[in-house]
């Protein structure tokens, strides 16, 4: 099984990756030892589909991810959506993933709630289910809604359905409030506050370095 995490990541932050460690914990609590939880790949999105361009570039945004989780074996910097032309769907990086893993392998795509809420206007969203299972961890500020009944077929309570079978499972992790966006983070950096221990220092000290988010 390996798990996959997108996001824009401008920047990666505490919010992102103590999130992506409690889904780590919870897929791998159930996993034997062959079908454990293998690897989560990190992916910063390219051209974000659905929002208006970065602040960072690209190649800034991977470095942090690449800061970020420099010291976490599991956590896996992906580029793959940085080599892509044009908009950086889901379904595309699904697939190029499953060429790399193969039919059998479990993918398990994390997104938080508020992506969830939205997830029916993604691109070819019925074929990301065939491709992957959806992880869902909440976000403070975003409240779960009655599910949809495509939504209620698919759910589980069981991580043990995640390992049985490749794709197409719905499951919730509930992981630690923490209010924090990159949107926050960034206009707290143009305002010449403090944004250290809300992202990793090595992140900290990069976008000091770069002088990111800081207004011209
Ligand atoms: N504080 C947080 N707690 C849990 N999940 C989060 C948090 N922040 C972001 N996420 C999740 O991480 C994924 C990628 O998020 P993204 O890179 O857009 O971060 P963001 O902080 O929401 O950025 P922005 O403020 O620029 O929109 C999304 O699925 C989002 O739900
Ligand atoms: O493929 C899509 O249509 C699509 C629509 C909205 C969001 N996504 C992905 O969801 C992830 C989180 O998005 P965001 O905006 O919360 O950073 C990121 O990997 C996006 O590429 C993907």
């Amino acid at each position: 099984m390996i798990g996959v995490r997108g996001g824009t990541f401008d920047p990666i932050h505490i919010g992102h990756l103590r999130a992506t460690q409690e889904v780590a914990e919870a897929l791998s609590a159930n996993g034997t030892a062959d079908s454990s939880l293998q690897r989560i790949h990190l992916i910063p999105g390219n051209i974000p589909p659905h929002r208006p361009q970065t602040l960072a570039s690209a190649e800034q945004r991977l470095e942090m991810v690449r800061l970020a989780t420099q010291n976490n074996d599991l956590f896996v910097p992906d580029d793959r959506e940085l080599q892509r032309d044009g908009a950086s769907y889901t379904v595309d990086t699904l697939r190029s993933l499953r060429k790399d893993v193969g039919n059998e392998c479990s993918i398990c795509l994390i997104i938080g709630m508020d992506a969830f809420l939205s997830f029916t206007t993604w691109h070819k969203w019925k074929t990301i289910i065939t491709l992957a299972h959806l992880v869902v961890t909440s976000r403070p500020d975003y409240t779960a809604q009655p599910l949809q009944a495509w939504a209620q077929a698919l759910q589980t309570e069981n991580t043990l359905d995640l390992h049985a079978q490749p794709a197409g499972k719905l499951f919730f992790v509930e992981t630690t409030a923490l209010s924090i966006s990159a949107t926050d983070i960034r206009h707290q950096q143009a305002e010449g506050r403090s944004i250290r221990y809300l992202v990793p220092d090595a992140v900290y000290d990069y976008i000091q370095q770069k002088h990111l988010y800081r207004t011209p």
